[in-house]
């Protein structure tokens, strides 16, 4: 093939087209990007005395340990504590440990901040009781301990302490543990509540962020951010929601709740910290807000939406608003943040294309942005049903479009937006992954072709269908693969860009291809022969004005090399240029067992004006070379 590219760009590319779709979904965010490692940390939304009550948690040396609805909680939002019982006559170390969330990493020469609020609800003896909080194995080796002093107060103490482990632990099947003598409080009760326990965080922020997988996410290089939601944002009923201000101030002030991915959220990450996050990376927020449909197909009726447009305000004014004119952000204020944060896309709802939504959707979108618009003229309101179905009004100017399928859709549907109106709308292919190789059933189990990590083949087929976004980035001004994270076995969707456990994180083929687009976006679009539309070779060119580089990306989704000539217009072609190249047996995937059986191998070739180009079997290249 022939590939003659054009003298002068068409169209700029916007800074914010590759980035990351963000929810809390097969723990990507309780046990995965949020560094607390104990789970169930605060018994938050669990009913006492159940199994499920007291998940993570194990009695240790004979205590006996049971969650309680206390008569005098902790706070308001956390009325359940769990009481430890040491029984008399015990002479051991007795207590209670977690198992974290699948296990918990412990590293040598590394501190870990422990904390937790007790009571003696009976006080019977007088003095302080010393505790032992310590690291250990499953089987009892200790990697780290520390003693605190709890004093036998009826009313709350709050306690904490630095925990340094000597030595790492071979694996992750690690505990962590408070206990105490048992002589000493033989026959005593202590209620525990929101305790926790932090390893280092990415940027040594305080209630942060793990880091192995926040520098991974860095590593992408991303330019937004979305959040809070996926389905995560929608809640299975009205009052399962995701509301911003339950999960913003102290930790103990936060409720939590039911999640939508089967598992309860702490509410731990919240607002703040997305918001955080996205100015440590240098993103741009692309925050949900919650528009009145609830995944069990509960939509509130127009006369009620009220309440909810009221607190989706909140919400943007917790982010932007003026302290002096703003509850909401006098509330950020206290919190240690006046100065607003950046803003200016609002997604209303997710995915209102589904069951009843769209019905509902056309008034819903219209009272929420009608109201909304108005208050925050600046904002751009992104809709979340199909572009144009239903009409709404006001007349959206940004879509969220989301497609999984086949790696070969991907292939074959890079064109998707080359026939859509230029007619000022914009585009968010907010969520895109190749995720099953049966096109009859997408979202079936493994067994029925879905892929549990990304292979070649799917990463190849989203690259080719990112040349078409590039492409028409005109309209599309941001898109990003979902899900971004998921844990490795305790997940409710695969494939996910990256895979962890307590141990390590895993970066997939297509995690790579996101961070070739994502760093080689270039900022304006070179025009070039178009591939075939229902082709295997795929090509897309842009140049990096700032260094006068021209970035061309080749994928090749054959099993045979496919050969490219380029023909470039330009006067002073460098005569060599490097190679990215991510390639593999197309069904091959980086896994826990292989995590870098495909990483990128980089190289240098011959460029000129005219060069050839030899691309591999099943592989992305990124051919980077100086054309001033
Ligand atoms: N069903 C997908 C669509 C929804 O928005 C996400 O929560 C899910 C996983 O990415």
């Amino acid at each position: 093939v022939t590939v003659t590219v054009s003298a002068t760009a068409s169209h700029a590319i916007p800074t914010t087209l590759w980035g990351q779709m963000y929810e809390d979904i097969s723990f990507s965010g309780d046990g995965g990007l949020y560094a607390e490692l104990l789970r169930n940390r605060a018994f938050q939304r669990v009913t006492p005395g159940t199994v499920a009550s007291l998940v993570g948690w194990q009695a240790v040396n004979g205590a006996s340990i049971a969650v309680v609805a206390e008569s005098e909680p902790v706070s308001n939002a956390l009325p359940n504590a769990l009481r430890l019982t040491v029984p008399a006559g015990s002479t051991a170390q007795v207590g209670v440990a977690n198992t974290g969330y699948f296990g918990i990493k412990v590293t040598a020469d590394t501190t870990y901040k422990a904390s937790f609020h007790y009571r003696f609800p009976s006080s019977t003896s007088s003095g302080s009781l010393s505790a032992t909080l310590s690291l250990q194995s499953t089987a009892g080796r200790v990697f780290g301990s520390t003693s605190v002093s709890l004093s036998r107060s009826t009313s709350w103490a709050r306690v904490a302490a630095d925990l340094t482990a000597t030595e790492s632990a071979g694996d992750t099947s690690n505990l962590f543990v408070i206990s105490v003598d048992g002589a000493e409080a033989a026959g005593e009760t202590v209620s525990l509540a929101m305790l926790s326990l932090f390893p280092p965080t990415f940027r040594g922020r305080e209630n942060g962020l793990r880091i192995d997988l926040a520098e991974a996410l860095e590593e992408m290089g991303p330019a937004f951010f979305r959040f809070p939601g996926g389905n995560n944002l929608e809640g299975q009923t009205v009052d399962r929601r995701w509301q911003w201000n339950a999960t913003v101030g102290p930790l103990v002030d936060r409720p939590g709740r039911q999640g939508d991915w089967s598992y309860i959220n702490t509410d731990g990450l919240g607002l703040l910290e997305y918001l955080e996050w996205c100015e440590d990376l240098n993103m741009i927020p692309i925050m949900g807000i919650w528009a009145g449909y609830a995944l069990g197909g509960t939509s509130v009726p127009q006369s009620q939406l009220g309440p909810y447009i009221q607190q989706a305000a909140d919400q943007i004014n917790f982010v932007i608003g003026d302290p002096a004119t703003s509850e909401a952000a006098a509330l950020r204020a206290r919190l240690g943040r006046p100065e607003p944060f950046a803003l200016e896309y609002v997604e209303v709802g997710n995915e209102d294309f589904i069951g009843s939504a769209p019905g509902t959707y056309t008034y819903r979108w219209r009272d929420i942005v009608t109201a909304l618009q108005a208050q925050f003229p600046d904002i751009h309101f992104i809709a979340s049903t199909i572009p144009w179905n239903p009409v709404l009004t006001p007349v959206p100017t940004h879509y969220d479009v989301h497609v999984y399928q086949t790696p070969t859709w991907f292939a074959q549907n890079s064109f998707f937006y080359d026939d859509f109106q230029r007619n000022g709308t914009l585009y968010f292919e907010g969520e895109y992954a190749a995720i099953s190789t049966n096109p009859n059933n997408i979202f079936g189990s493994p067994a029925q072709g879905r892929l549990v990590y990304p292979t070649m083949q799917s990463a190849a087929g989203e690259a080719a269908f990112m040349t078409g976004l590039e492409r028409n980035s005109d309209i599309v001004f941001a898109a990003a693969y979902a899900p971004l994270i998921g844990h490795a076995t305790n997940n409710q969707w695969t494939p996910n860009l990256l895979a962890f456990d307590a141990g390590q994180v895993y970066k997939s083929t297509s995690f790579y291809v996101q961070k070739f687009f994502s760093h080689n976006r270039g900022d304006e679009y070179i025009p070039s022969t178009l591939p075939a539309r229902t082709g295997t070779l795929y090509w897309s060119v842009v140049r990096k004005t700032s260094t006068s580089e021209i970035i061309i990306k080749v994928i090749n989704t054959a099993a045979t090399v496919a050969p490219v000539t380029f023909e470039l217009p330009f006067a002073n072609v460098a005569s060599t240029g490097t190679a990215e190249v991510l390639t593999g047996g197309g069904t091959t995937s980086n896994t826990p067992s292989s995590p870098n059986a495909i990483v990128p191998v980089t190289s240098t070739i011959a460029t000129g004006q005219t060069f050839d180009y030899n691309a591999p079997p099943v592989s992305v290249s990124v051919l980077t070379f100086v054309a001033p």
